[in-house]
């Protein structure tokens, strides 16, 4: 069996693509890597929530898993919209690297909580928006580009610090310029952070090939708590432009516990519920969080962010 797995370039994704690689290798399934550009990697001075984020780094992968040039996608589960069409799906999901945020710097001394006033880099809306709910103090400096490029201009100065996840930065390389891991319960993390997901295209793979890749790949833990974080991120209808966050964690061999909600973009409000059910329901987990969070409202806020955005 060989395997046409289609990445993006950055770094990371060959990275991602190449762990994939790995596994697949454990069973003699052999693979090659077919490079994509996407939008997101080259429309780079505007920021993500600007470009209008739906599938801006996954949507040239897509278009070559429907026409038979490969066989997978590899993406950051992160960077994955929570709404696929009917003809793609996610066949796996790998075990998820420790989810949380850190502070990236060349100054040891920089701590989020210490009161200091500097400036942090990150083009996230959802780390712009908790910085101003937890950190009213600090500065932001919009920062796009990959994770190499983001480094390079905080050596030059454009900012103090990185506000980055701690799975792109330790698989990069980069633990020796962490100086903060944040904390979970107030940094709550984006939808996926820290997994790779396999999409293909559902129609045209081989149901046994399948089959094989899922063995290979998936790992179920992750699997069931990204699909409770997915669905609660498909019923808000929100794309990585909107700053809401969900972590879905194993609180026992059958429970998943689910944290998750929105912030709006001011920092001002922030709503945040924690809801726990059995794994195997999990996406109805997510879907009642998100329920939850319309209703003290979330639905509101979700009008507001759109209209600012
Ligand atoms: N949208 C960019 C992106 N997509 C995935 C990661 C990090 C790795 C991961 O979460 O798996 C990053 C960079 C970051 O947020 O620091």
């Amino acid at each position: 069996m060989h395997i046409r797995i289609g990445t993006r370039s950055s770094r990371l994704a060959v990275w991602q693509a190449e762990y994939i690689q790995t596994l697949l290798r454990q069973d003699g399934v052999t693979s090659e890597l077919v490079f994509i550009e996407t939008k997101g990697d080259l429309v780079l001075d505007r920021s993500l929530s600007k470009i209008g984020s739906k599938g801006i780094f996954t949507q040239e992968l897509e278009d070559q898993l429907r026409d038979g040039s490969i066989d997978i996608a590899v993406h950051s589960a992160k960077d994955l919209p929570s709404n696929l069409p009917s003809d793609l799906s996610i066949i796996a999901f790998t075990e998820r690297e420790r989810p949380n945020d850190v502070l990236v710097s060349r100054d040891k001394t920089l701590s989020l909580s210490s009161g200091q006033s500097f400036r942090i880099g990150t083009s996230s809306t959802r780390r712009v928006a908790m910085l101003k709910h937890f950190c009213p103090h600090l500065t932001t400096v919009d920062m796009r580009g990959n994770l190499q490029t983001r480094i390079r201009k905080l050596d030059e100065g454009q900012c103090d610090a990185l506000l980055l996840a701690y799975a792109g930065v330790h698989r990069m390389g980069y633990d020796d310029l962490i100086v903060e891991h944040l904390p979970i319960h107030e940094f709550t993390p984006a939808v996926g952070q820290g997994s790779v997901a396999i999409e293909v295209a559902t129609f045209s793979l081989d149901k046994e090939v399948s089959e094989i890749l899922t063995r290979l790949i998936n790992h179920e833990p992750t699997a069931a708590c990204l699909r409770a974080e997915r669905a609660f991120l498909a019923r808000l209808e929100g794309g990585c432009s909107i700053p809401s966050f969900a972590l879905a964690q194993w609180t026992d061999d059958q429970t998943i516990s689910l944290t998750g909600g929105l912030v709006s973009l001011d920092g001002s409000q922030l709503l945040r519920e924690t809801f726990t059910g059995v794994s195997n329901e999990s996406p109805a987990l997510g879907h009642a969080l998100a329920e939850a969070i319309l209703e003290r409202g979330g639905d509101e806020l979700l009008q507001t962010i759109r209209e600012q955005l």
